[in-house]
C-alpha cells in the first residue's frame, strides 16, 4: 500500500523505485528525492471517468438518472433496487476499495420506484487514506452515466441538542472545515467538461426535495423525527474533542460526520441536484463529563444505522417515486 500522494493511497505500492497504483498505472517516482506531486483534479481526468462510466453504462445496460450514496451502516438503501447488476469495486477498472466497516463496496444499478438508479453500497473517506478528488470521483462517474439527481446519505453525531438519537437531519447547508484548511476536490487544474472553476455553493441542497422530503416524512408520521440543518464534515477518523464540538456549535452545525461535502462540491460543480440527509447514530456531548457512554462510537454508529435503515428508505424510495412520477 502507497501511503504517499504520489499514487494516491490505499491500492497503490512501491515497486522498485516506481510508485504504482492498483491497476499498474505508472503515477510518479521515487528516483532520487524528486517527488512531483499531482494536483488532485488530475488524478482522475475526464477520459478515465468516462472509461470508468462506459464500463458501468454497458456492463448494466442502463443509464442511471439518480445516484445514492449509503451512508455507514445504510446499506440497505442500495438493497431495495429492483433487477439490481452489481459491480465489486475490486472489479471495477481505475475505481478505490471500500476500507471502513458498515461499506461494502460495490456498486448496484438497477430500478427504485420506477426509476433508473445507481448506488454506491459503501463510499471513500479522506481518513481512509484517499485524497478529497478520489473520494469524490464516483460523483463525477455517476455524472456521466447520466445521473441528474445526487441523494447522499450519512450517518452522523447530533449536536444540536434538540435531536435524538435515530432522528433524520435534511442536510440545507454544510460547513466544510476540511475546506477552511484549504483542501478541495476541485483542487489542481480545472476541466470545463465537468463545470466552471468557481462554482456558487449557495443552495447546493435543492429545496423542493427538502419540502418534498418533508411532507413524506408527515406522510410516514415521522415529522417530529426530522430536521433541517447544518453538517459539518471533519477529516476523521477520530471523533471530536469537545471544545472542537462546542465551536461547531457556535458556528451554526448541527451535526456532525466525516463525509458527504467533497461529494455535493463535487455534484454541484458538475450541476447535479442534490438531497442529503444525516441520520443521527449518537448524540454528541458538549460538556465535559466521565462519562463513557457520552463517547461516539462506530459499533453504535452501525447499530442505530440498522434500526433506523427501514424509515431511510422508506423516505428515500417515496422521494425516489415524486422524481420519477413528476417527469413521467
Ligand atoms: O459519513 P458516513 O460514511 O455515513 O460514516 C460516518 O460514520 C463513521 C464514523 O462512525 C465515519 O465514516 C462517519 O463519516
Ligand atoms: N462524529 C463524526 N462522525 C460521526 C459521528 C460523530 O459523532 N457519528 C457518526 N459519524
Amino acid at each position: 500500500m502507497c501511503s504517499r500522494d504520489c499514487c494516491s493511497g490505499p491500492g497503490g505500492s512501491h515497486r522498485g523505485n516506481t510508485c504504482t497504483d492498483k491497476k499498474g498505472a505508472k503515477s510518479g517516482s521515487l528516483a532520487g528525492e524528486k517527488i512531483i506531486p499531482t494536483p488532485q483534479s488530475l488524478l482522475y481526468p475526464y477520459e478515465v471517468i468516462e472509461e470508468i462510466a462506459d464500463f458501468i453504462t454497458k456492463g448494466s445496460g442502463m443509464r442511471p438518472r439518480i445516484g445514492i450514496i449509503c451512508g455507514s451502516g445504510l446499506g440497505s438503501l442500495a438493497d431495495m433496487i429492483q433487477d439490481p447488476k452489481i459491480f465489486e469495486y475490486e472489479k471495477i477498472p481505475n475505481f478505490p476499495v471500500s476500507t471502513v466497516e458498515g461499506h461494502a463496496g460495490r456498486l448496484v444499478v438497477g430500478t427504485l420506484e420506477g426509476a433508473t438508479v445507481m448506488a454506491m453500497q459503501g463510499r471513500f473517506h479522506f481518513y481512509e487514506g484517499y485524497p478529497l478528488a478520489k473520494c469524490s470521483m464516483p460523483v463525477r462517474v455517476m455524472k456521466l452515466c447520466g445521473v441528474e439527481y445526487l441523494f447522499a446519505t450519512n450517518a452522523a453525531g447530533g449536536i444540536n441538542p434538540r435531536f435524538q438519537v435515530g432522528d433524520i437531519m435534511l442536510m440545507h447547508d454544510h460547513v466544510n472545515m476540511l475546506g477552511f484548511a484549504g483542501n478541495s476536490p476541485l483542487q489542481g487544474p480545472n476541466d470545463p467538461r465537468f463545470g466552471p472553476r468557481f462554482p456558487a455553493l449557495v443552495n447546493s441542497y435543492n429545496k423542493d426535495l427538502i419540502n418534498k422530503a418533508i411532507e413524506i416524512a408527515k406522510a410516514m408520521g415521522i415529522e417530529s423525527n426530522i430536521h433541517v440543518g447544518v453538517y459539518s464534515c471533519l477529516g476523521g477518523p477520530n471523533y471530536e474533542t469537545i471544545a472542537e464540538l462546542k465551536a461547531l456549535r457556535m458556528m451554526g452545525v448541527d451535526a456532525v460526520g466525516m463525509s458527504t461535502v467533497h461529494e455535493v462540491i463535487t455534484a454541484r460543480h458538475c450541476d447535479m441536484k442534490v438531497f442529503a440527509f444525516s441520520l443521527i447514530t449518537n448524540k454528541c456531548a458538549t460538556e465535559y463529563s466521565d462519562k463513557k457512554d457520552e463517547e461516539a462510537n462506530h459499533d453504535e454508529v452501525m447499530a442505530v444505522a440498522k434500526n433506523r435503515q427501514k424509515a431511510c428508505c422508506e423516505l428515500v424510495s417515496r422521494l425516489i417515486r415524486e422524481i420519477h412520477m413528476a417527469s413521467a
